[in-house]
């Protein structure tokens, strides 16, 4: 890698985010308001849902936060799924929560997240907060999205005037991502895998957001020089390792600031979760 791609750090920054609530967490608490507190919903057993879920309690422990565990099975009906949303709704010591996606193909996944009470909704895919992100007010952002933003922030690069390229229209990170970006006064393209001509679009790209979960999809050669490349894309190989959409190697030979994969966006999703969290608790008391 040449001496002027810098490496965007996500798990020194996650550190740093997940201090900083920690200690407003502390603050609140001394002030005799409640403990934040989130419910974990897991449906079925997906081996890496699993491991999100574990990572995201184990965050809510070590920020001073509350976590509910809720696992069901994967049979369990949408009917069941839902009940207990409206439990979770009704409860005074949840103040988010989230259903670890993806759910199982028998349960619509937008009848769920359209259940859950917007101001828990701290994933931020409530058609509310979602809609709250297009119009520019206030809201529960979506985390991904989220920890992108602060990322090209930490790295001092201002969005606006520059052209973004999103490859990737996922309601979790493509389209929210694409929406931050509007906000911050960029000028947006978005893509998907199978856009024809994708290298062309991509090497337009001033900053590049890449969220397809196809790895290696990006070459390179295909980055404008002086880049910003943001990977969230996360593939387990067959020997274990992890990787990205992104061609490490050859794309950080191009780009300004490129973030790794792993210890690039994934850690900043779980630290704005928990920021999520407290805002939500926050803004019910
Ligand atoms: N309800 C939700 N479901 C899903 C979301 C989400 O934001 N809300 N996003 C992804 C999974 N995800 C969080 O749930 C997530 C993915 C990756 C990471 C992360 O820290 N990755 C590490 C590597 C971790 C590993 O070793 O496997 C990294 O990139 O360094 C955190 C959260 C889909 N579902």
């Amino acid at each position: 890698m040449p001496s002027a791609c810098q490496v965007l750090d996500g798990r020194t920054l996650a550190t740093q985010v997940r201090s900083e609530v920690a200690a407003r967490v502390a603050r609140r608490c001394a002030a005799g308001a409640s403990v934040p507190g989130l419910a974990v919903v897991l449906v079925g057993e997906d081996p890496a849902s699993q491991v999100y879920v574990r990572h995201k309690i184990a965050a809510c422990e070590q920020v001073g936060m509350r976590s509910l565990s809720h696992r069901l099975s994967a049979g369990v009906s949408e009917t069941e799924l839902l009940m207990l949303i409206e439990q979770l709704n009704a409860d005074p010591a949840v103040h988010g929560i989230l259903v670890q996606l993806p759910l199982p193909a028998h349960i619509d996944v937008r009848r769920v997240i359209g259940r859950i009470a917007p101001g828990k909704d701290v994933d931020g895919f409530h058609p509310e907060n979602l809609g709250r992100l297009a119009a520019g007010v206030p809201g529960l952002r979506p985390c991904t999205p989220k920890g992108c933003m602060r990322l090209l922030a930490s790295a001092g690069v201002d969005p606006c005037g520059k052209l973004a390229v999103v490859v990737g229209a996922s309601t979790i990170v493509g389209r929210p991502m694409a929406l931050e970006l509007l906000k911050a006064e960029a000028t947006v393209l978005v893509a998907h895998k199978q856009t024809c001509d994708l290298p062309q679009l991509v090497r337009q790209a001033d900053i590049l957001v890449v969220a397809t979960g196809v790895p290696g999809l990006i070459r390179g050669d295909w980055i404008k020089p002086g880049a910003v490349v943001l990977d969230v894309g996360i593939t387990r190989l067959a020997d274990g390792r992890l990787t990205g959409d992104v061609q490490f190697e050859t794309a950080s030979a191009r780009a300004s600031w490129i973030t790794p994969v792993p210890g690039g966006v994934g850690p900043m999703t779980i630290a704005c979760l928990l920021e999520n969290t407290l805002e939500a608790a926050e803004a019910s008391a």
